[in-house]
């Protein structure tokens, strides 16, 4: 990691008018800047077909950034390191003159020829910008050269071996920052420092001591305007394959032996290589699929997937995903990671809840549904911090015990404006620290655990619609922790 602290750069965003740039970019590097963390000597390359100038540019950069931040101070300075090229990505003669571009606004800025190409555009172009940003020498500078891609990175093993055969043929591995935006969260970041700094959690995260994980990532947005995309991905794709595993990994990883890149990269590969793989015919025992139906979100009826677009009308693709994980390791043989994740559920909320084993013989307790037994909760969003859950005395006579909570809210403590993940993610980015992104060899071993899943899915036909909008996903993800004597702790 370079100890450069306000890194000079030109960034290029392939995708400039999309969706991403506007609600995450823009608001994300003008907070860099006004947190001085990006010095003035940095410019944006703004890049897509449309035939917008400078000028629209700036005025969609403004836009976006009032709408995500509403900041009191003019941004004319801000948005005047902003350029625009129209640019089409497939058509060759665009690569020279943005190149031209670029090593004008390097001797302008003095950027000292520190790169960032962000592909914030649909992956099938991912392969080709990467190409011709070698062939055209783009990548090719006095300074650093990095490539951000976004997600989806594929959608299986086979494709994103493809993609990822495409992209080593123009960029090394260190410089290429696979972007998971679930990593750039602060209590996603956090799960390490609440293990490996307190050893009074440390000391009990095992098998001996952990009943069960679970992890919950719940939506109430529908599908939106994604349908194209959603409808081809699924939820186990948008989510489970990236998000939910890179937290199971931080979960389930051994102490690395310090805090650098590739010795925390190495654990959290050690886990996903123990990820108990299913053969076929188990992926109806541990994995359950659901797709919305209508129903009623905090008193407002909603309409169903199906009836979301007209392509939607007998789809088959799954908006919700409950499933059972098993780690084959020294640590955690036996404990099961329960995840769910979906669209249009009852709240908008990520946590990961830790379940305690019960003691030996608790004379306070003596029925088995009379038992609180002691949870740690890490409360991802919208609320950010631990939740610790107890038993302490009921305040009278008697020898009664009632379940307590310690709470620590980290946005009472750190101030709310902790940085936004892609803002964390981009300036790591800037200044070469790949911690939190995804090496490919997690990402070919998250693809080969839910392809197992995927192709079983694709051989039959769900009976969907099966959750109503506003609940907490299909019965059979109840059923799934029952069976081993679990249920979901409420979010
Ligand atoms: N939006 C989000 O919240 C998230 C998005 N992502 C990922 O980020 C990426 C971008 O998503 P999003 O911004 O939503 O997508 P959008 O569809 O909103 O934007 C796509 C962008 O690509 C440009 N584009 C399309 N074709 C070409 C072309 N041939 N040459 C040059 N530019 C082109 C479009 O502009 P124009 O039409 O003017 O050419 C537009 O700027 C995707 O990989 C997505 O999966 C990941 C997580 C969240
Ligand atoms: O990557 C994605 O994540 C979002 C959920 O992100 P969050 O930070 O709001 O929890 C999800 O809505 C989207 O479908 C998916 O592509």
């Amino acid at each position: 990691m370079s100890n450069e602290l306000q890194p000079k750069v030109v960034i290029v965003i392939f995708g400039a008018t999309g969706d991403l740039a506007k609600r995450k970019l823009f608001p994300s590097i003008y907070r860099l800047y006004q947190s001085g963390k990006i010095s003035k000597n940095f410019a944006v390359v703004g890049l897509a077909r449309r035939p917008w100038t400078d000028e629209v540019l700036r005025e969609n950069v403004t836009k976006s950034i009032n709408e995500a931040i509403s900041p009191e101070e003019d941004l004319e300075e801000f948005t005047s390191h902003f350029y625009y090229q129209p640019f089409d990505v497939t058509d060759e003669s665009s690569y020279n003159g943005l190149h031209m571009l670029i090593n004008d606004l390097e001797g302008t800025y003095q950027t000292e020829g520190n790169r960032v190409f962000y592909l914030a555009m649909a992956p099938d172009f991912f392969g080709t910008i990467a190409n011709k940003l070698k062939e055209y020498g783009l990548k090719e500078s006095a300074g650093w050269s990095r490539l951000v891609i976004e997600k989806p990175f594929g959608r299986d093993l086979e494709s994103a071996k493809v993609l990822n055969k495409e992209l080593r043929a123009a960029f090394d591995e260190q410089q290429i920052y696979r972007i998971d935006h679930y990593l750039g969260k602060e209590m996603v970041q956090n799960i390490e420092v609440i293990r490996f700094a307190n050893g009074i959690f440390e000391h009990l995260w095992n098998n001996r001591f952990i009943s069960n994980i679970q992890i919950t990532s719940s939506e109430t947005l529908g599908v939106e305007e994604r349908a194209r995309y959603y409808d081809h991905s699924g939820a186990a794709r948008d989510m489970v394959q990236n998000h939910i595993l890179q937290m199971v990994a931080l979960l389930a990883m051994e102490p690395p032996i310090s805090l650098t890149t590739e010795e925390i990269r190495s654990e959290k590969i050690k886990v996903l290589r123990a990820l108990r793989n299913m053969d076929p015919e188990q992926v109806g025992d541990f994995f359950v699929r659901g797709q919305y139906d209508s129903g009623d979100m905090k008193g407002e009826a909603v309409q169903g997937y199906r009836d979301e677009a007209e392509e939607l009308a007998t789809s088959n693709t799954e908006t919700f995903v409950a499933g059972k994980l098993l780690i084959d390791n020294y640590r955690f043989a036996g404990v099961p990671i329960y995840i769910r994740t979906g669209k249009r559920m009852a709240e908008k909320s990520t946590k990961i809840v830790i379940e305690f084993k019960d003691i030996p013989m608790n004379l306070y307790f003596k029925k088995d549904n009379d038992r609180h037994p002691n949870l740690l909760i890490i409360n991802i969003q919208p609320n950010e911090g631990i939740t610790l859950c107890l038993n302490a005395k009921k305040s009278g006579n008697g020898a009664l015990s009632e379940p307590i909570q310690l709470a620590y809210n980290h946005n009472a403590v750190s101030g709310i404006n902790t940085p936004e993940a892609y803002e964390k993610l981009l300036y790591d980015c800037m200044v070469g620290d790949a911690t939190n992104f995804t090496h490919w060899d997690e990402v070919a071993l998250s693809w080969e655990f839910v392809d197992t899943i995927l192709d079983v899915w694709s051989k039959n036909t769900a009976d969907f619609p099966n959750y109503k909008s506003g609940s907490m996903g299909p019965d059979a993800a109840d059923e799934l922790l029952a069976k081993d004597g679990f249920h979901w702790w409420s979010i």
